[in-house]
């Protein structure tokens, strides 16, 4: 049998509705804890709860400590694989963290629900199944952290979460599933492109995240240079454009050496410099941002703050967006 480590974090998938009024709480105790050993028959399962959070209360920090849980593990060479459950809200985030900075070829695999623990339909159980059942396939090694929800199988690079409610809520735009999950098979239907590893034992860095829009103006831009930050990621417009009135407040954050990385607000497509009229992606290239390669915001932003733990070398940053 294989060995999985089971790091439950909180969530829906371990929250329950209140019968009268419809509110969604956590229990004080995971149930899930209680369920696993429905699933026990799969696999020999190792199980923590390192916290216990709804995942809008989640940082980094507690990224962190799920990195530093699996290390141990691997390090004491006890598992064959791990499966996190977690709350849908920040789970992109969490899964993301752990591919950049987890070293290993072993599958991870988060999971969650969108319907709480009692509900009508609850998918947590079944997602919490079908995780396991992923995490012990020889052919799911490889390919980085993967997030397993509705019977489909994402990366963590191109994950997302698309809608508020629905079951099938996590899609990666850019891509696709990489698999399928099936009453009898876990496929996968192409290699993922796996990230470079970033060393991180802190984190420490005051990193922040704005989004463009029509209009938009110095303002938050002078704010934030006011302030003291480390970094800045900016969801800019289409292909990688800003509106004329905030370059001089982009600029004074620029000449304060802040580094300042460029996503796109549109869920597909990369930013390049193509656009040649003020703000365009031209001009903001030879002001000095850094474009990325197709994250997010909020994934660029983690990057970020990661990278600027060890350097905040304007070239080696540029790099590693890449
Ligand atoms: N479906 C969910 O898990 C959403 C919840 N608000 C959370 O992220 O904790």
């Amino acid at each position: 049998m294989k060995r999985i480590l089971v790091l439950h974090t909180g969530g829906t998938i371990s929250m329950y509705e209140d019968e009268k009024t419809g509110a969604v709480k956590p229990f004080d105790q995971n149930p899930l804890i209680e369920k696993t050993k429905e699933i026990s028959s799969l696999a020999e399962l190792i199980v923590e709860s390192p916290f216990h959070l709804p995942s809008p209360h989640i940082t980094p920090k507690e990224m962190l400590i799920l990195k530093e849980r699996i290390d141990f593990h691997l390090k004491n060479n006890d598992i064959d694989g791990v499966v996190i459950t977690h709350g849908t809200d920040t789970l992109e985030e969490t899964a993301y963290f752990l591919e950049l900075t987890v070293n290993t070829d072993k599958p991870i695999i988060l999971t969650g629900a969108m319907r709480s623990s009692n509900e009508v339909g609850a998918d947590g159980l079944y997602n919490f199944l079908t995780s396991v059942r992923t995490a012990i396939q020889d052919h799911a090694a490889k390919k980085g952290v993967l997030v397993v929800m509705n019977d489909e199988i994402h990366t963590a690079k191109n994950v997302t979460k698309t809608h508020t409610s629905n079951v099938s809520t996590f899609q990666s735009p850019q891509l696709g599933p990489i698999g399928i999950i099936t009453k009898k098979e876990i496929l996968f239907y192409h290699e993922p492109i796996r990230e470079r590893k970033l060393p991180v034992q802190n984190l420490s860095k005051k990193v922040e995240l704005i989004k463009a829009y029509a209009g938009m103006d110095g303002f938050l831009f002078d704010i934030l240079s006011e302030r003291k930050i480390d970094g800045l990621v900016i969801e800019a417009l289409g292909q990688g454009n800003l509106p004329p009135r905030c370059l001089p407040s982009l600029q004074k954050l620029l000449d304060q050496k802040i580094p300042v990385v460029l996503v796109s607000r549109c869920f597909n497509g990369i930013v390049e410099d193509i656009y040649a009229y003020v703000g365009g992606g031209a001009q903001l290239k030879k002001m000095g941002v850094i474009f990325s390669n197709g994250l997010n915001g909020q994934k660029a932003r983690l990057k970020l703050q990661i990278i600027l733990e060890t350097t905040s070398d304007r070239k080696e940053i540029d790099r590693l967006f890449q």
